[in-house]
């Protein structure tokens, strides 16, 4: 069992979260901490700037990274613990741009200056190997979902709901994996409510809530060819379209766009080799109660946040994370081709020694 710090910048760019967990990289998975540092307004501001990857980023890149750095030293403060107990550090970046067709996936983070800073050595660059080996690049939490859910029942769904959703299907057997991006998760209705509000998303889903589901502009969003396709498959951020919204209330807009997320996680059941007997969500899309509802009404079993089965659904990204830095130091894979479609297990990552 190694300590091991995960960093997880999601694709919402509302802050870092930072798990100190305690694994193999195999089958046991110890939470011991997790924290949160949002980031400031100007600085979320700049980190929006580099998306797509076409201006420049170095200043940007090491603004994070020193960010990535103090997130680490409030974690180990959190949790009572010196640097030196701690045996590497996974540390995802921030995906700016990701396109596996084109074979190039980019998440910004500096792992060597991490090592340096916080005296912990640091796997990063999870993605890269997978994405040119023609995998998707992700999702690439379903290994870690899988070592955690050994116990219970399936077929089982754990979706995440970030900026983007992603789901792992769990089946019977040990190798029973299947993943996806799903479609949009709360970035579109965050992008929507920034716009009409000026909030930062819709806090328990209470303005989707007061408005009416546009028919024909979810129509429009849901003919989509993303979602015709089979699994794995993989999106950008920015990847759909809002235009069939334009026009529409602030309220029916983000009850539509909420209605977007919960249509699209139901258009992939008919994509699985079995219907899940119940779907766990993490990510903060599970505390949008009317994107709960809507999820629990199109998939028709129970739809419970992941603390039902005793998880922490907002740490479950990072904990993946350190998870995988020690399967990466393991040479284990990262992914599968039923995970990421890359043509075998493939192990990734990149190590910076202290
Ligand atoms: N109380 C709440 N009510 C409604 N939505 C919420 C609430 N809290 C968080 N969210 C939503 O969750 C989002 C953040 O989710 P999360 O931190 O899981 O995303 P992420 O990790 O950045 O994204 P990804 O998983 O795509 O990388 C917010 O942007 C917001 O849309
Ligand atoms: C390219 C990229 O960074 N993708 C993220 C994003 O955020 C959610 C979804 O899209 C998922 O595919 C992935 O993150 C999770 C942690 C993953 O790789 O499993």
């Amino acid at each position: 069992m190694q300590t091991v710090v995960g960093l997880m910048s999601g694709t919402s760019m509302d802050g870092i979260d930072a798990a100190l967990v305690r694994t193999d990289g195999e089958s046991r998975v110890e939470p011991l901490a997790f924290v949160t540092i949002p980031y400031e307004d100007g600085f979320r501001a700049d980190l929006r700037s580099c998306l797509g990857g076409k201006g420049p980023v170095d200043a940007v890149e090491q603004a994070l990274t020193d960010a990535h750095a103090d997130a680490v030293r409030r974690l180990l403060a959190e949790a009572g613990m010196e640097a030196a107990a701690v045996d590497l550090i996974g540390f995802h970046g921030h995906t700016i741009f990701h396109d596996p067709a084109q074979r190039r996936t980019w998440q910004i983070g500096d792992g060597a200056r991490l090592a340096r800073a916080t005296g912990i050595a640091v796997v990063d660059d999870f993605r890269t190997a997978d994405v040119a080996a023609g995998g998707q690049g992700a999702p690439l939490v379903p290994l870690f979902h899988r070592a955690l859910a050994d116990a219970l029942p399936r077929p089982l769904a754990v979706l995440n709901i970030g900026g983007v959703a992603n789901v792992t299907w769990i089946g019977e057997g040990a190798d029973d994996v299947i993943a996806c991006d799903t479609g949009p998760g709360n970035a579109l209705v965050d992008d929507w409510v920034l716009s009409g509000q000026g909030a930062r998303y819709d806090s328990g889903g209470a303005l989707a809530a007061a408005g009416v589901v546009d028919g024909n502009a979810l129509a429009a969003l849901i003919a989509h060819p993303y979602f015709d396709l089979p699994a794995p498959k993989s999106l950008d951020r920015d990847a759909f379209d809002p235009a069939p919204v334009r026009g529409l209330s602030v309220a029916d807009g983000a009850a539509t766009l909420t209605a977007f997320t919960a249509a699209s996680v139901a258009r992939i059941v008919p994509h699985l080799p079995g219907a899940p007997l119940r779907w766990l969500v993490c990510g903060g899309g599970r505390h949008n109660a009317t994107l709960m509802g809507m999820l629990a009404d199109r998939l028709g079993v129970p739809v419970d946040p992941v603390e039902a089965v005793g998880w922490n659904g907002d740490a479950l990204e990072a904990e993946a994370f350190a998870y995988l830095a020690v399967r990466s130091r393991k040479s284990l894979p990262l992914s599968l081709p039923a995970t990421t479609g890359v043509p075998r297990p493939m192990t990734g990552g990149r190590f910076h020694p202290v």
